[in-house]
């Protein structure tokens, strides 16, 4: 008798940029403290998994090169962990994953994070698992930081090291351009070199998330722009000097303001509409201050299953080459 060979399962997980960052002591286990506000964009990657005779992992779209496809790919590392809590055996997996990547690799926008809990939802279905949600956030944890936000998307306060969400209220949609800069930056080193900017020194803090959460609730960008902050950036800036050139950029082609995404090099502009996104892109792009711009929307919802109906063919996004 011929084994059923389920359809395969693509999921599109979104990007994330941080609003507010604020970092505070080192623990002991290395990782600091924060308390962060995150929104899900539009930017995101598609990753199908399918039962395969031949299980790895391929990648396409941006920063293809740089992205490991052995069992360090963090979509290889959920196959792993789901295997392991469902008692599988990851050599008997059976799986192929294939990435479509648009969030840009080491870009401070959770790229990894988002194919690891597409792959943990993904693979659920595939192997019609009886895991809750609840339970898939608990394994995206043990994966990294910005993982269970990949999942749940939205609009979210973290805490802890960044895994503990509650939702936060975000009236209206809010209008992004990206500036993805030409190579990334490593989570830890920006993390070491910010420890070590307050060791010699009191870079800025960006203080209470209160009145962010309130204007995000508000849905007027304007007053959004003016509370945009993140503890990290002072660290980007100082290992990447040349994001002080695209921030200023940025605003200078109309953007109401700029920050840094997570632990960057990418930079975030919140503008009035999409209208004014696109022409900022545009401008943008003009100055020859990064790689690509791209312009997103958020918050949209965290990773979710797109077969079938739900499954447009994916239409390469507005993009603009400086
Ligand atoms: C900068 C952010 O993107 C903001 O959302 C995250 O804090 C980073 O999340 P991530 O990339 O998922 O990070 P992880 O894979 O969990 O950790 C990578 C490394 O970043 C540093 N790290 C990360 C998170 C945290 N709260 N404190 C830290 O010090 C640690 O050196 C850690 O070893
Ligand atoms: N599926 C993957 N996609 C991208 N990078 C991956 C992946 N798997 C492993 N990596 C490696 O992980 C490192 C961090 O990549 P990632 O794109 O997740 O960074 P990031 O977006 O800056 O992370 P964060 O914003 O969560 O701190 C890269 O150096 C890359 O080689």
């Amino acid at each position: 008798m011929l084994a059923v060979v389920p359809p395969p399962v693509t999921v599109r997980a979104p990007s994330k940029i941080n609003l507010h960052l604020g970092i505070g002591d080192q623990r002991s286990d290395g990782y600091h403290e924060i308390s962060t506000v995150f929104q899900a964009l539009s930017l995101s990657d598609d990753v199908t998994v399918a039962a395969s005779e031949e299980p790895g992992v391929d990648v396409q779209g941006e920063g293809t090169g740089t992205i490991p496809r052995n069992s360090d790919n963090l979509a290889w590392r959920a196959v792993r962990l789901l295997a392991e809590h469902v008692g599988r055996p990851e050599d008997e997996s059976g799986v192929r994953v294939m990435i479509r990547k648009e969030i840009p690799v080491a870009g401070g926008m959770a790229g990894g994070s988002a194919d690891a809990a597409a792959v943990l939802l993904g693979l659920s279905a595939l192997w019609d698992l009886d895991v809750t949600r609840e339970d898939l956030g608990t394994l995206a944890g043990k994966l990294g930081s910005d993982v269970p936000f990949a999942l749940s998307g939205g609009t979210a306060l973290g805490t802890g090291r960044g895994d503990q969400l509650v939702p936060v209220l975000s009236r209206h949609t809010f209008h992004w351009v990206l500036a993805f800069d030409n190579r990334g930056l490593s989570t830890p080193k920006v993390y070491g070199e910010l420890d070590r900017l307050r060791a010699v020194g009191d870079p800025p803090r960006v203080g209470s998330y209160d009145p962010l959460v309130e204007a995000l609730a508000s849905g007027d960008p304007r007053q959004l722009a003016l509370l945009l902050g993140n503890d990290l950036q002072a660290a980007a800036v100082s290992l990447r000097s040349n994001l002080r050139r695209t921030l200023r950029a940025g605003v200078e082609a109309g953007a109401l303001a700029g920050v840094v995404s997570g632990s960057g090099p990418t930079c975030a502009f919140l503008c009035t509409d999409g209208d004014s996104a696109v022409e900022v892109a545009a401008q943008l792009a003009g100055a020859g201050v990064c790689r690509t711009v791209r312009v997103a929307h958020g918050p949209v919802h965290g990773a979710r299953i797109v077969d079938g109906e739900d499954s447009p063919e994916p239409t390469p996004p507005p993009q603009v080459h400086a």
